[in-house]
């Protein structure tokens, strides 16, 4: 007769260690129980990692799950694990009904990154009891000291339990009383405890594994030749003792009463019955383990090689009881602690399964990627700083930083409070939900003939509009996106005049509703728009959108504006695009806002908790930009985007500065830089390539593979088309975020900001009280330019007789590794744009280090918190102008060009004062001025 068939007349019932797809579809599983006698089925995360990833039947069904929608990747392995218990749950019902409960179950395992915490693995196992949904479901919890608090719980509330990775007389001893508090919990409530079943799950050639190992190394040593006999008996002693005290366990009065009622008692089921030493008989963890009311979980290669040569000897386990301790107490007395060993395995065991579930969730995550549209990027780095990466990743890996993250662990910063601000990870699903709202608004829009939006605002409420404004392009039959960040008075005049003020729609957008340059943008369009529509119809041309509460929420409703759209205040203003602040224009501008959210959720399904982080694209780009910063010095990311695109350069500068650049450390974002010879570039920098397809440009490719070639590190982003430049707002907002990690900072407040943000309402309030800013004296005059320098700058630059040398020596202090950024408080047009342009190609070339080029006040929601706050090697020159026609600021003293002198003071002061290398040029007329001043630029390389 089939040995394992004869197991049943042992009281012992085998069950199978192994769960996959054609095992079950296939019939295989039925006829193990007919041919055999099975009577159960177990799985762990090992045994699905090994079906999910690598067995060929799952393609199909993984295929349909994704493509009627996306999922992360713990949602796909769920749906195909899940699919599996529940089939096997079906083949294996009928033994359940034959033996009234006692087996025929199937086991699924809660996840292993939870093994350590009481209260979710209660919500685990209950999620999971109901997600499968069949009376012969076992949840298997493993056995740490926080499982049995959980085990008492869910048994209580009449769920059937596995209890895992039990290795200690005593943890089991535990995990009994655990059960059997909990049916009495279970029968107090008035459960029938018939229905609840459970096993300890008793790990054995593992602990051979270890123990052997140790008494290997003594016996290597010229220990004791008594140990040799000890070799591959500790497993089995250590059960046979767990035996005892499961009868001694289920046998007093206690038990007897809850027996009495119908329960079953919580059998001991081997496990780890594979033997791991091939010397040892492949069926040594069988035959010595048969008794009553046991259970012996065997791998199918066990349970082969126990069906074709096993003996089925009664009572096995019960025999020479007085050995086993004996064999127990030599291992105490030559150094070999059993209670050692047990507690490291468990521990190893978490360790173990939670890295199979890496394994495993890492390649649905690569199997996933393939199927659905997510934007690739590939990072080339050299050795040295690839393997810091690499280190990285395993930390974060072992250490579950990426599930920390997306938990809102602010221990994964600093510890301040961070977790008040990761409203961004979940904002795409939850904006999903409001795309009616959005599509009514703007049907409005279109409706109501509005041929210009007009959007104002700073920073993180204008630089993503203006990025999806300007790759999307205009629509036709749509109105033109327009945007307002600066508080030069030219600037708003040619905004006005490209408006048409009757068919404009403002979008006011500010978080706080507090920010000066909004609020007075607001004032001033809200004084036109009353000339031009009449007091009763301008608010119907304002939209606000702002965090709930704020100042200009109140102010919108009391001035019955068209229409009041919110923020949410866990996200900060530059984590805030995905949110109705670049969603509200985008839908103004006629962007399909569903469709674009569909796209992003690509990636952020790509970065979620459950894709480990060697397979996480915003992890790993974080840790490069991380590493690389902190590591090798290499903190100027370099940004180079496809035409198309360019504009995100703008609105990755505030993320990356305002998030990182504070406390002496952070990233400088260079964005905008003119190529150049690859020799020009410092070993300061890494390079960020985004390249929307078909927007190549040929010279880009060349020079970013010519930066790769010389040793520098490059990202290459390929954004598929515009619909997905979301997913690059995502990934690089997680970067950011984990960047920031490795760095060691905050990446969600900007202290620095704040501060010439003070000095700058010192010097409005002034204004406001009649006063005057008071003028320094410059230290040079040239023509209609003057040199202003504080007496610490001046002294460093020394006395010199023309602009060019006071250039000169001003840049000249620019080395290795630092950067130089201009500063420019002047209208922000092309003329411009191209003069200085040219000065700091010539400042780049020249000086070999990075460069920014800035306008104020925009820069100052921006890249001003890292250029003050961040590591002190910025060479800065500030640029102001007196203005030829200044603008009144209505209901206040003060004009535009007095609040834009007083934000450049403002800045100037709070550089000097974290002793930045800083002078202002003043010019008296912009345009000759800007001329003279390339003029000398140029004079002071010869
Ligand atoms: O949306 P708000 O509150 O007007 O802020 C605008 C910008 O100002 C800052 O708070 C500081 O510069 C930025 O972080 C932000 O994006
Ligand atoms: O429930 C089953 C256990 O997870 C399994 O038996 C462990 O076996 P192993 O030690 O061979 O990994």
């Amino acid at each position: 007769m089939n040995p394992l068939k004869q197991l049943a007349e042992t009281g012992q019932a085998p069950w199978l260690d192994f769960v996959q797809r054609d095992l079950i579809e296939g019939g295989e599983l039925a006829r193990m129980i007919e041919r055999d006698g099975l009577k159960g089925v177990t799985s762990n995360p090992s045994i699905f990692e090994k079906a999910i990833a690598h067995a060929p039947e799952y393609g199909a069904a993984f295929e349909r799950f994704v493509q009627h929608g996306d999922h992360e990747p713990m949602a796909i392995y769920e749906h195909l694990a899940i699919g599996d218990i529940k089939a096997a749950a079906d083949v294996l019902l009928p033994v359940y009904q034959a033996t009234n409960g006692r087996d025929g179950y199937i086991s699924l395992e809660v996840s292993p990154y939870l093994a350590m915490d009481t209260e979710a693995t209660i919500i685990e196992a209950r999620r999971l009891h109901k997600a499968v949904d069949k009376p012969n479901l076992m949840v298997k919890v493993p056995a740490t000291t926080a499982g049995i608090p959980a085990i008492r719980t869910l048994i209580g509330e009449g769920i059937s339990i596995n209890v895992t990775l039990l290795f200690a007389v005593p943890m089991y001893e535990a995990v009994a009383h655990a059960y059997i508090d909990g049916l009495e919990h279970f029968a107090a409530q008035g459960g029938d405890v018939s229905k609840i079943a459970s096993v300890a799950s008793f790990f054995v050639s593992r602990i051979d594994n270890v123990i052997d190992k140790q008494l290997q190394g003594k016996i290597d040593a010229g220990g004791d030749a008594a140990l040799k006999p000890l070799l591959g008996k500790a497993a089995i002693a250590n059960a046979k003792v767990a035996y005892a005290a499961y009868k001694k366990l289920f046998s007093g009065t206690k038990w007897q009463a809850l027996e009495a009622k119908g329960a079953h008692s919580q059998r001991l089921l081997w496990a780890s019955t594979s033997v791991k030493n091939p010397a040892y008989p492949d069926t040594l963890y069988v035959e010595t383990l048969i008794g009553r009311d046991t259970v012996n979980t065997m791998p199918p290669a066990t349970m082969d090689a126990f069906r074709d040569h096993g003996k089925a000897m009664p009572d096995a386990v019960e025999q020479d009881l007085d050995g086993a301790l004996a064999i127990l107490k030599s291992l105490e007395q030559h150094g070999i602690s059993l209670e050692t060993v047990t507690d490291d395995l468990v521990i190893d065991g978490v360790r173990q399964f939670a890295t199979a579930f890496d394994q495993l969730l890492g390649a649905v995550a690569v199997k996933r990627s393939a199927l659905v549209p997510v934007n690739e990027a590939t990072i080339e780095a050299d050795g040295a700083l690839k393997a810091a990466v690499a280190e990285a990743s395993k930390h974060w890996l072992a250490e579950g930083t990426i599930r920390k993250l997306w938990a809102g662990d602010k221990q994964v910063w600093t510890g301040a409070d961070e977790d008040k601000w990761l409203g961004w990870l979940d904002i795409v699903g939850q904006e999903h939900a409001h795309v009616g709202t959005l599509a009514r608004f703007a049907d409005s829009i279109k409706a109501q003939g509005f041929s210009h939006i007009a959007l104002l605002g700073m920073g993180g409420s204008s630089l993503g509009p203006e990025v999806l404004a300007r790759s999307f392009g205009h629509k036709a039959g749509w109105p033109q996106f327009h945007m307002l960040d600066s508080t030069d008075p030219a600037q708003i005049r040619t905004l006005e005049a490209a408006l048409d003020l009757k068919k404009t729609m403002f979008i006011v957008s500010s978080k706080s509703g507090s920010t000066l340059e909004p609020n007075i943008f607001l004032a001033y369009f809200k004084s036109r728009m009353i000339e031009t529509v009449g007091a009763a119809d301008w608010a119907k041309h304002f939209t606000a959108v702002t965090d709930p509460g704020s100042a200009m929420e109140r102010v919108a409703q009391h001035d019955r504006f068209a229409h009041v759209f919110h923020g949410v205040k866990s996200i900060g203003g530059r984590y805030s695009v995905l949110s109705k602040f670049g969603l509200v224009p985008a839908a103004a501008m006629g962007i399909d806002v569903e469709t674009f959210l569909t796209h992003t959720a690509h990636m952020v399904k790509s970065c979620s908790a459950s894709v480990p982080v060697d397979q996480n694209p915003g992890a790993q780009l974080g840790l490069l930009l991380g590493v690389a910063a902190k590591q090798f010095k290499r903190d100027k990311v370099t940004i180079i985007a496809s035409p198309g695109i360019a504009d995100l350069g703008a609105w990755l500068e505030q993320l990356i500065a305002e998030s990182t650049g504070k406390l002496g450390h952070g990233l400088i974002p260079v964005d905008g830089e003119p190529l150049e010879d690859v020799s020009v570039y410092g070993k300061d920098r890494v390079f960020a390539y985004l390249c929307l397809a078909g927007d190549e440009h040929k010279g880009q490719a060349a020079h970013v593979a010519a930066l790769a070639r010389a040793g520098h590190p490059v990202v290459r982003i390929m954004v598929r088309d515009v619909m997905s430049i979301g997913q690059e707002f995502f990934r690089w907002e997680m970067a950011t975020a984990i960047a920031g990690a490795v760095i060691g900072i905050n990446p969600f407040d900007q202290p620095d900001v704040e501060a010439s943000k003070i000095k700058t309402r010192a010097l409005t309030d002034a204004y406001e009280q009649g006063g005057s800013a008071p003028q320094g004296e410059p230290v040079f005059r040239e023509n209609g330019i003057a040199v202003f320098a504080d007496a610490a700058n001046a002294a460093a630059l020394g006395r010199h007789n023309s602009l060019s040398a006071y250039l000169k020596q001003h840049f000249g202090r620019a080395e290795a590794g630092d950067y130089i950024a201009i500063l420019a408080y002047i209208e922000r047009d092309k003329a411009h744009l191209a003069a200085l342009e040219g000065v700091r190609k010539r400042l780049m070339t020249h000086r070999k280090v990075a460069t920014c080029l800035c306008f104020g006040p925009r820069f100052l929601h921006s890249t001003g918190q890292a250029y003050k706050g961040g590591p002190n090697s910025g060479v800065f020159l500030q640029i102001t102008t007196d203005d030829a026609h200044d603008l009144p600021v209505p209901d206040h003293k003060y004009s535009f060009s007095q609040v834009k002198a007083a934000q450049a003071e403002g800045d100037l002061s709070v550089l000097v004062e974290r002793e930045r290398r800083v002078i202002r040029v003043h010019l008296k007329d912009v345009a000759s001025g800007l001329k003279d001043l390339a003029h000398a630029m140029e004079h002071s390389f010869h």
